[in-house]
This record gives C-alpha cells, sequence and structure tokens, in this order.
C-alpha cells in the first residue's frame, strides 16, 4: 500500500514512525548556512544531500552548487522535494534507499543530515574505495558517533583504515532542539576531508587492511609485542626510534602517522608472505 494512504488509514508501521525512520528535520537555518560554507561549496561542484527529507539543505545547496543529487526514499518528501526543485535545474531528485544508490563518477561532495540509523552503511559507501571520486562531505551524525570518528584512540581497523586516506574533525555540536521532532540525543557536525598526501597509497589498501585488523585484534596491548609478529628485534628498535614511542605503549594510542611508518616499513623490509592477511569484509548489517 502506498505509503501515504497508509499513514491516513492510521495503519503506520513501526518503519514509519519519523523517529524510527530518522525522520529529524533540521529547522535551524544558520547550521544548515555553516555546513555548505564549511563544505566550500563552489557552482563547479556535483553534491549530494543523502536523505533530502523536504529540502531543507538541498535548496540552498541549489544556489551554490553545479549539480545537487537529493535522495530520498520517503515518498511523501519526494513529491515535496521534487514540486520545490521544479524550478531549478540543477537538482535530481532520487527516489531511492540511500544503500541502493550508486554513487556518481564524477567528483562529487556530500553535505547532508544523514538518517542516523544507518550511519555506518553511508560511511562505508563514501570511504571504503579511497580511490573513489568522493571529495569529501559536512554531515550531521550523532555526537556520540562523531566523539568515536574522531577519536584520538583506534580500536577499529576499519575507522583506522579511514583515517589514514581521510581527516574526520567534530565541528561543533548540534543541539537536539535544532531539529523537528527533537533526536533522543544531540548531534554534531562532521567534516571529512580527503587528504592531500594520504598516509598510504589508495594502490595498498587491502595490505594496509591486513595490517590494521592485525594490529588491532587487542589493542590494549603493548606494540612492541604486536610488533613482533611482523618485524624482527632489530627492526622493531629502529621503528620505535623512529617513531619516538615507548615499547610498553598500548598498540591503540598509535597516530595515523605512526601507521604509515610502520606500514612503509613493512613494504620495504618484510617480505610479502608475512605481511597479515585480512579477513573476510564484514559489511554492516542494512
Ligand atoms: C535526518 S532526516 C534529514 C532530512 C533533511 N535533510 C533535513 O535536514 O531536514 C533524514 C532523511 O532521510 C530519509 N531516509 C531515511 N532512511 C533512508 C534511506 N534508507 N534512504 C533514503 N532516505 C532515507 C528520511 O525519510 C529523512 O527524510
Amino acid at each position: 500500500m502506498h505509503k501515504q494512504r497508509q499513514r491516513k488509514a492510521g495503519t503506520q508501521s513501526i518503519a514509519e514512525i519519523p523517529a524510527v525512520r530518522g525522520q529529524h528535520l533540521l529547522h535551524h537555518q544558520p547550521v544548515i548556512h555553516e555546513m555548505i560554507e564549511l563544505a566550500g561549496i563552489t557552482a563547479a561542484d556535483v553534491v549530494l544531500d543523502l536523505g533530502a527529507g523536504r529540502g531543507a539543505i538541498t535548496m540552498p545547496l541549489a544556489e551554490r552548487a553545479g549539480k545537487v543529487l537529493a535522495v530520498e526514499n520517503d515518498d511523501a518528501f519526494a513529491a515535496v522535494l521534487r514540486q520545490k526543485s521544479a524550478p531549478c535545474r540543477n537538482v535530481s531528485v532520487i527516489e531511492q534507499d540511500i544503500r541502493d544508490t550508486y554513487l556518481p563518477k564524477e567528483p562529487f561532495h556530500v553535505v547532508a543530515n544523514i538518517p542516523f540509523f544507518i550511519t555506518t552503511p553511508i560511511l562505508e559507501k563514501l570511504l571504503d574505495q579511497p580511490g573513489s571520486p568522493f571529495q569529501g562531505a559536512v554531515l550531521i551524525v550523532q555526537h556520540g558517533a562523531a566523539k568515536g570518528l574522531t577519536s584520538r584512540m583506534f580500536r577499529s581497523p576499519r575507522l583506522l583504515t579511514w583515517r589514514m586516506w581521510f581527516d574526520l574533525e567534530l565541528v561543533k555540536v548540534v543541539p537536539r532542539r535544532y531539529f523537528s521532532p527533537p533526536p533522543r540525543v544531540d548531534a554534531a557536525i562532521l567534516r571529512i576531508r580527503r587528504r592531500n598526501t594520504p598516509w598510504v597509497e589508495a594502490k595498498d589498501r587491502h595490505a594496509f587492511e591486513g595490517l590494521a585488523e592485525y594490529g588491532l585484534a587487542y589493542p590494549e596491548m603493548p606494540v612492541c609485542d604486536v610488533l613482533a609478529g611482523i618485524f624482527t628485534p632489530v627492526q622493531i628498535k629502529l621503528l620505535l626510534l623512529q617513531l619516538k614511542l615507548d615499547r610498553r605503549i598500548p598498540v591503540c594510542s598509535l597516530r595515523e602517522r605512526d601507521w604509515g611508518v610502520i606500514f612503509q616499513t613493512m613494504r620495504e623490509k618484510v617480505p610479502p608472505y608475512r605481511w597479515p592477511k585480512r579477513g573476510k569484509k564484514k559489511r554492516s548489517s542494512r
């Protein structure tokens, strides 16, 4: 049954209750404009608004960007979006699940207040392929998620891998009262920028994933014990000297630069058959 009709008939399913579908619409205009400023959008840019709702971000984006692709899977919202954006030749409404949407083949940015419940699948889509044309994003995410994604400590191999290619920054907290209906927790602006010089080359992604998974299997383990599975004692001594690291510090406290140097040393000094292999890729649940 058509979703709008279902609502009228009072047969709204759990998945259609606004909060459950992540329908917290942003109504604070200064935050919307700040997001577009932070993304540095110009008339040359292609921008995706993922979870476009009624166009709170899509419409001001259309005034700045060359092309805006507004993805929204709620048919009622998509109809409003199509109507509002009809006079704008640079807006395309894509009525589809974000997780099934093909990303542009040309360089693109993302500016969006994404549905929180699919934050991880969205980030995987944007960040898992370091060689993709994705340039950067300014996103509204849950404050807790933003803190985890920008943490100094690495306990997740996937997050470490993303951060070898992208800088993630928690720009500011966005109070829950700026949304309608308000979410249960505050949100935050998360800025993602592609590094000009990544810590590891995109072609080495799989090899680095193997190192990250192996290295963070026990995040609290002393760095010297972790490195002992890959390097000789002399190599470890030189590496720790170069990185100015105490041999007993937990491996989770290593920074992106440290991992970049460890990876390069592994490439240069350790035969590939001894490199840690990555396990089967775990995709987040849809
Ligand atoms: C947090 S709201 C943001 C709406 C709008 N951008 C704003 O800021 O007012 C997220 C939007 O994503 C839509 N949405 C939820 N899950 C989706 C999915 N899987 N694919 C596409 N859109 C989705 C919701 O219908 C909602 O409009």
